[in-house]
């Protein structure tokens, strides 16, 4: 059976890696691309590397037909997410790689994004998109909150640590490298070639990045206490990846059993022998997240470090995972391409 595929967002980032995907996906097929400015425009003049597909034009949402659609990514900033999604069809299955549906209490929202949500009701509704971790509430979902990219990749360095009491939960920090497309295809001075390439920065230090309130929501749901970790990212002069490096207090080989026990099944998480270390260059392109643990000579301090794509395992290919469990679909159609090397 092939299902029916509408994008929102299609002339964005992870718009484009939905189709670069979906494209070879045995199950799904696109019949509706959205854009705003580009607007009118084929697929292929705003991405000439898709120009080989057979793709429907680029067009207005209001434009789309939603009753031939059997699911719907929104790939929209945040913010007009939640006014778009409020006024599509109430059963139609949607996947949203915003932050709208993310955070399931309100003032957590206005916190971190700094204005009240105007959509509470399908906040409330929506599932927190961590495959890993939610599958059966995937499953029987009708709204997908894909996961913030920085989000997750702490999140798979940590959340088998916290459940399992390994580590200190008072002691846990975040440093995070993220390539320059995690921060969408708009045009910002800081994004421009001359500004970052050569040099690398950290951003929204001191407890200020957004990505605060998901690891707040989650870790401190998985200890069953609040649970606030430091989190600092960087800014690197690449493409796609993320590298995230976690210090955290704890036995260095409990903390990689852990890790090896809750990913042993998981076709996405691989977790490295004792001592080795991952890299973004080997996971671009794909939907893997490698894991390395190694010991400090501290005793008793453990570093994770964790890669994944932003693109893929970090947006798009998460995405795709969770609609594959919304669709009745085998979890890995589609998604089980090699990563691009060198
Ligand atoms: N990039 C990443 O690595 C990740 C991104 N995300 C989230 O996914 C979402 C999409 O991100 P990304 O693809 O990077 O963003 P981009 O900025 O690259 O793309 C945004 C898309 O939304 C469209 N759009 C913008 N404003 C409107 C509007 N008012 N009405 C309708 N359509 C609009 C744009 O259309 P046009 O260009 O034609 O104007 C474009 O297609 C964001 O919410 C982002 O936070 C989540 C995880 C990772
Ligand atoms: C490099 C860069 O700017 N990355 C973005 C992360 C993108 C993402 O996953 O965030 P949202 O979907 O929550 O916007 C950032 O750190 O804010």
């Amino acid at each position: 059976m092939t299902h029916r595929i509408a994008i929102l967002g299609a002339s964005g980032y992870t718009g484009a890696e939905l189709v670069r995907l979906i494209a070879t996906h045995p199950e799904m097929r696109i019949v509706a691309l959205s854009a705003d400015r580009k607007a009118g425009l084929a697929m292929s003049e705003v991405f000439p590397f898709l120009r080989h597909l057979d793709l429907p034009p680029l067009v207005k949402i209001d434009e789309i037909d939603f009753s031939n659609v059997d699911l719907c990514f929104c790939a929209l900033p945040h913010a007009t997410t939640q006014e778009v999604v409020a006024r599509l069809p109430r059963d139609l299955k949607i996947v949203d790689l915003s932050a709208d549906f993310r955070l399931r209490d309100p003032a957590a929202y206005e916190k971190w994004y700094g204005q009240p949500h105007a959509a509470q009701d399908l906040q409330a509704e929506a599932v927190y998109g961590l495959t890993e971790f939610y599958r059966d509430e995937i499953r029987s979902a009708r709204l997908v909150a894909g996961t913030g990219c920085n989000a997750a990749t702490g999140q798979f360095a940590l959340r088998p640590l916290i459940a399992a009491g390994v580590i200190d939960l008072d002691d846990i920090l975040i440093d995070l490298k993220a390539g320059v497309s995690g921060a969408g295809r708009s045009l910002k001075e800081n994004l421009l070639h001359a500004e970052l390439s050569g040099g690398t920065h950290a951003y929204s230090a001191g407890g200020k990045h957004r990505h605060l309130g998901e690891f707040d929501q989650e870790f401190s749901k998985v200890a069953g206490r609040p649970v606030l970790v430091q989190f600092t990212p960087h800014l690197l002069p690449m493409n796609r990846g993320i590298l995230a490096t976690v210090y955290v207090k704890g036995d260095a080989k409990t903390v990689h059993q852990t890790l090896e026990n809750a990913y042993e099944n998981e076709p996405f998480l691989r977790v490295l022998p004792f001592g080795a270390l991952p890299s973004t260059r080997d996971i671009a392109g794909s939907n893997f997240c490698h894991l390395g643990v190694v010991g400090d000579r501290i005793a008793g301090r453990a570093v994770v470090v964790a890669v994944l794509d932003n693109l893929t395992k970090g947006s798009s290919g998460q995405a795709i995972q969770n609609a594959n469990l919304m669709l009745g679909i085998e979890e890995t159609a589609g998604l089980m391409l090699a990563p691009i090397f060198p």
